[in-house]
């Protein structure tokens, strides 16, 4: 089985936020123990700003907020926790590779590929790739911020064939643990819905940064692309081996969905950004939910935002939800100029597919 499993910060610090060594040893010896029963696996390490502090005498108490000071600190920081992998997986007889990922790579196309090949040759080659967000140089208007997400696209990049999302709780409890001491464990989910999002709650710890909520959103992910995810205490005996073997009670277990999307409605679902809202009225709604048609420039009563041709939007209903996402055909202003119009009604050259239901996904209710 391709295995990518993932770290979060919250199980790779100690109590100062500072690396545990003894955390990256603990997981590179389960890495090594599952590849020696022959997986394949991708690790995805959050740690780069929690290692880069200390270095630069702003640990503890004085840890800088600012988004600048953060990434100056990741820069420093990545190739100290680098080290720490290379070291301890070197021990196993591992060689790591570092790639560093930031959303455009999953946005754009080709770099999307680009990073699939650099990726999927790493694995033929035998290397375990260490994956983390490139902090040092992400759009803080765009960024992951949390890596639960990134380490869903890399699952679906690589076609793996399960998620582990490790973290410091035993998996998603029926309630936040910080507020619900009797929160128990949820073993299995069949399908995402919005109840069990609400469980999810806020943000994550002091150290962590997306908390249960983007563990969800990435199972989710993960669910929609044919990956069976996991999430579970780092720190269990096992828990990587058992999560790969799928041993009941080792945490949460997301199951994948039955119908698994395209590649390029992935894409266009989860890793391509939105670039605008179309608002369509019920009929087309209708048309497009249940009769799998294409989106006609007659069914369009609002357009928002200003994308281009080719860009990513997402389509609404009369009443503002959001129901499907695709790659528009028109860009806003020409959109905006012949909504509503009858296809006979279209000048010259323009075409009567806003949306091509071959560019077209679903989102689930
Ligand atoms: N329903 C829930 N079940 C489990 N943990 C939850 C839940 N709601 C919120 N959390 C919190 O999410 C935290 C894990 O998220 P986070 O700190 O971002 O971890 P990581 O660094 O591993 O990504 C847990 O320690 C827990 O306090
Ligand atoms: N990319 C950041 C980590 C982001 C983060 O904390 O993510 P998470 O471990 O999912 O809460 C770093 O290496 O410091």
């Amino acid at each position: 089985m391709r295995v990518v499993v993932k770290i979060g910060s919250s199980s790779l610090t100690d109590e100062e936020g500072e690396i545990a060594r003894g955390a990256i040893e603990k997981l590179c010896a389960e890495v090594a123990d599952v590849r020696a029963a022959g997986h394949e696996v991708v690790v995805v390490s959050s740690g780069a700003i929690a290692a880069g502090l200390p270095s630069l005498g702003l640990g503890g108490p004085r840890r800088p907020r600012d988004a600048r000071t953060l990434q100056a600190v990741s820069a420093v920081g990545q190739s100290r926790l680098m080290r720490v992998y290379d070291d301890v997986l070197g021990s196993h007889g591992i060689v790591g590779g570092q790639v560093l990922l930031a959303p455009l790579d999953f946005m754009i196309r080709q770099q999307y590929l680009h990073a699939r090949g650099t990726l999927t040759r790493l694995i033929e080659l035998g290397t375990v790739p260490v994956v983390n967000e490139n902090d040092a140089i992400a759009d803080d208007e765009i960024r992951f911020g949390d890596n639960d997400r990134l380490a869903a696209l890399v699952a679906h990049l690589v076609e793996a064939d399960v998620l582990v999302l490790l973290t410091d709780a035993p998996g998603l409890l029926t309630a936040d643990p910080r507020l619900d001491s009797t929160a128990s464990l949820i073993e299995e989910i069949v399908e995402i819905d919005h109840e069990l999002e609400a469980l999810a709650g806020g943000a994550g710890t002091v150290r962590g940064s997306g908390g249960m909520a983007s563990k969800i959103a990435a199972a989710k992910i993960a669910a929609w692309t044919g990956v069976r995810a996991v999430i579970a205490a780092a720190a269990r005996q096992d828990v990587l081996r058992d999560a790969v073997e799928g041993r009941a009670g080792i945490g949460t277990v997301v199951q994948p969905r039955p119908i698994k999307l395209s590649a390029r409605k992935l894409w266009i679902a989860f890793a391509v950004g939105s670039a605008g809202t179309i608002v369509v009225d019920d009929g087309a709604r209708r048309a497009l939910v249940q009769q799998n048609r294409s989106l006609l420039p007659a069914g369009v009563v609002d357009v928002r935002g200003a994308f281009t041709e080719d860009d990513a939007v997402e389509l609404a209903g009369p009443d503002g939800k959001v129901f499907a996402k695709g790659l528009a055909r028109l860009s806003a202003s020409m959109l905006d100029e012949v909504k509503g119009r009858r296809t006979d009604d279209l000048p010259a050259g323009v075409t009567h597919e806003v949306v091509h239901r071959d560019d077209l996904v679903m989102l689930p209710a």
